[in-house]
């Protein structure tokens, strides 16, 4: 097996004039997979320097193999490969001195963001969460001109003091996670943050960093030791960080870019004057199937989306609350209806092995955007949806099993459940949305599917 090198494929780095935070599969599957295409027929390639947003461990295989990697892209029919070459610098979000070096650079005009929902640290009103203890400590840090911060808003905040510091000029930060008007959300969360190290900070961003809002979408299940036994017998090359996806992709983006960007359009990203509509459209309906799925999918013994689609009940639940959620689409039916049938090709690809269980991490800070929305808008016209109900009531299910719930509110909502069942459903409901909890028909019908999946 020959080893994975800029000189064995003599592919040269491009100069870095784009940042990340948050290197993991999506970045690599998504926003760097188009910065390869841009680059192709470009003059001025962008190379990216991207940064871990928690533990340095993706950073060191991507280091040894000087930043390049395979997309495995696989549909139904076979796998193909594509190199990509555009990450130049894969860091540790811990390097503090490489994180801010590269935000100083003026070279620099675009910085890209997958910290998951999660990461943004935003309290109930969204807005940033300053009573959150890591939160507190980095805002301490930076008012103390400590650049070592640990949280993903402090990071973006640490990164923009540097630059402002070495006059490097204007900014687009590009969120790509999955929130409802993430240029917005981000936008307020780093304001928040700088505010509360320096206001004259506050206001620099306010006249300086453009925050773009983005729909993204390309299923990256997390890689596996097979999907890189694949690449390696694919390819012949010993590449321990390949990415594995399917032929689709989206990215539509709405905002401006004050220092230039790569041409992302050359792999198909459109720019438009507003997400809001597509942005529905794939919460709805791509988001809050995969999460209706990945809780109430394992009562009937699935642990893929796969296998989940495969099972005509599961599918017809699936139907069921795309029926609810087009209903509140602003859009044209006989292109929702086309969306529909695509999305469960998508969701049947039987090469794509996405885990239930990865879907299901976060689910308070996911079901806030994926499903409340569409089952708030049923109740006001005085329906029960039923697909939706599924969705809360396989939560619920998934919090009272208790062994894998991976959230930032674990301790709250799994101490919230451990009670009957119907008060289980109650609290759990209050605490994503008091509208909810208070509406005693919605509660009794949660209740009686949640027994129903076994709650
Ligand atoms: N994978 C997909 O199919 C997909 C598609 C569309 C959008 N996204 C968005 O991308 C995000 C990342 O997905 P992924 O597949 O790359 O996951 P991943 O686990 O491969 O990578 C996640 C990255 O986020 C960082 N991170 C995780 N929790 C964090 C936190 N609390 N604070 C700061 N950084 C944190 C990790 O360190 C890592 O760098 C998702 O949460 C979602 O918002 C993913
Ligand atoms: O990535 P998360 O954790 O926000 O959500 C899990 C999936 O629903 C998500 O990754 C989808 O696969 C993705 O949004 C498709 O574009």
């Amino acid at each position: 097996m020959k080893p994975l090198t800029r000189a064995a494929v003599a592919a040269d780095p491009a100069p870095i004039r784009a940042a990340h935070l948050g290197l993991g599969a999506f970045f690599r599957a998504h926003q760097a997979w188009y910065t390869q295409a841009a680059n192709a027929e470009s003059d001025q390639p962008t190379g990216i320097a991207a940064f871990t947003g928690r533990r340095p461990d993706a950073a060191i295989p991507l280091r040894n193999q000087d930043g390049l990697y395979h997309v495995l892209v696989r549909d139904a029919g076979g796998d193909r490969t594509e190199l990509v070459t555009c990450l130049v610098g894969a860091h540790d979000g811990a390097d503090a001195g490489t994180w801010r070096a590269t935000l100083a650079s003026p070279d620099v005009g675009v910085l890209t963001l997958t910290v998951t929902e999660a990461g943004y640290r935003r309290a109930a009103d969204g807005g940033l969460d300053l009573d959150d203890p890591d939160v507190a400590a980095d805002v301490a840090r930076l008012r103390a001109g400590d650049p070592h911060v640990t949280t993903a808003p402090g990071r973006i905040v640490s990164g923009l003091v540097a630059r402002r510091a070495a006059d490097a000029g204007p900014l687009a930060v590009v969120p790509c996670d999955n929130l409802v008007d993430n240029g917005p959300t981000v936008a307020r969360v780093v304001t928040d943050f700088a505010a509360a190290v320096d206001r004259d900070l506050a206001d620099w961003i306010a006249s300086s960093v453009s925050f773009v809002s983005t729909t993204i979408d390309r299923i990256t299940p997390a890689t596996t030791d097979d999907d890189r036994a694949v690449v390696a017998e694919l390819t012949g090359y010993a590449d321990a960080a390949p990415v594995v996806t399917e032929p689709f992709s989206e990215w539509v983006l709405a905002g401006d870019f004050p220092a230039g960007r790569p041409d992302w359009e050359r792999a198909g990203a459109r720019l438009v004057t507003d997400v809001k509509p597509f942005e529905q459209r794939k919460l709805w309906l791509l988001n809050g199937a995969h999460s209706l799925l990945a809780y109430a999918a394992p009562a009937r013994g699935h642990s893929t989306v796969a296998e989940a689609v495969a099972d005509p009940v599961c599918r017809g639940w699936v139907e069921a609350w795309w029926d609810e959620a087009t209903r509140h689409l602003p859009l044209d039916a006989a292109d929702v209806a086309r969306y529909r049938a695509e999305l469960m090709e998508r969701f049947a690809n039987p090469r794509i092995r996405h885990a239930l269980n990865q879907i299901a991490m976060d689910g308070s800070q996911k079901l806030p955007i994926r499903v409340v929305p569409v089952v708030a808008r049923e109740r006001a016209n005085g329906l029960l949806p039923e697909g939706g109900i599924r969705a809360l009531s396989g939560w619920i299910r998934h919090l009272r099993e208790g062994t894998a719930v991976r959230d930032p509110r674990a301790s709250e909502l799994t101490a919230a459940v451990d009670t009957s069942l119907p008060t289980a459903v109650r609290r759990v409901l209050l605490a994503l949305d008091a509208n909810l909890g208070e509406d005693v028909e919605l509660v009794h019908a949660v209740t009686e599917t949640a027994r129903e999946l076994g709650a």
